[in-house]
């Protein structure tokens, strides 16, 4: 396969988000948008941290396929959803983070509510800090097809912008490309541990 410099910048960002912990165990997926309606997705169960280039399959955005016969992320069907609703997205990184996590259990809403942090602006066309930045929250659901149409159905009345979290679960996020997305989930892990100690010490 082919090393384009977004492969080579998606497996340099694997490998900082293991140095954060944010993909333990295996957890988390990553991919890219490449040519022809495909897109390069993490194989299942490896340790994100330590992924080569080799260790992307090529998946059909369409149907999900995986052309070669590897067996890509179990959380496919969330990569592929997003490839489809937003054509700008060019990259997806779902991590597993302890905030992520946590923060996705105690808020029992539908969304995850952002205001008053200047790091807000972190998140493309995002310009203050008085505004509110709204991260949808979904129950995470083992049927990755069920989960996928439940967010699909969401997006169809509400702004799905960044990321969305996925209840005791983690966050998955995109951008335009790998520098975008990996500045989305910089930003977002940073308000979420600020988000997090907000309501610890507020309490
Ligand atoms: C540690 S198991 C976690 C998985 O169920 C899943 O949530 C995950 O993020 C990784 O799955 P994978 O199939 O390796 O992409
Ligand atoms: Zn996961």
């Amino acid at each position: 396969m082919t090393v384009t410099p977004q492969l080579a910048q998606l497996v340099a960002a694997c490998h900082w988000i293991g140095q954060q912990g944010w993909a333990p165990a295996t957890g988390g997926n990553m991919s890219i948008r490449a040519e022809e309606g495909l897109c390069l997705l993490s194989e299942s169960g490896k340790d994100k941290g330590s992924l080569t280039a080799a260790d992307f399959i090529e998946v059909e955005i369409a149907s999900g396929l995986a052309p070669s016969g590897r067996k890509p992320s179990a959380e496919t069907g969330l990569h592929t959803l997003i490839y489809r609703l937003f054509p700008e997205a060019g990259a997806v990184l779902h991590t597993h983070s302890v905030n992520s996590t946590v923060l996705s259990r105690i808020e029992t809403g539908s969304a995850l509510l952002l205001q008053g942090y200047e790091m807000q602006k972190s998140l493309s066309g995002q310009r203050s800090h008085l505004d509110s930045v709204a991260i949808a929250l979904f129950d995470n659901d083992q049927n990755i097809s069920a989960l996928a149409a439940r967010i699909e159905a969401w997006a169809q009345t509400r702004p799905l912008r960044y990321g969305f979290l996925l209840r005791g679960h983690g966050l998955t996020c995109w951008g335009r490309d790998v520098q975008e997305a990996r500045r989305h989930l910089e930003g977002l892990e940073f308000l979420f541990n600020c988000e997090m100690q907000r309501r610890l010490l507020e309490r």
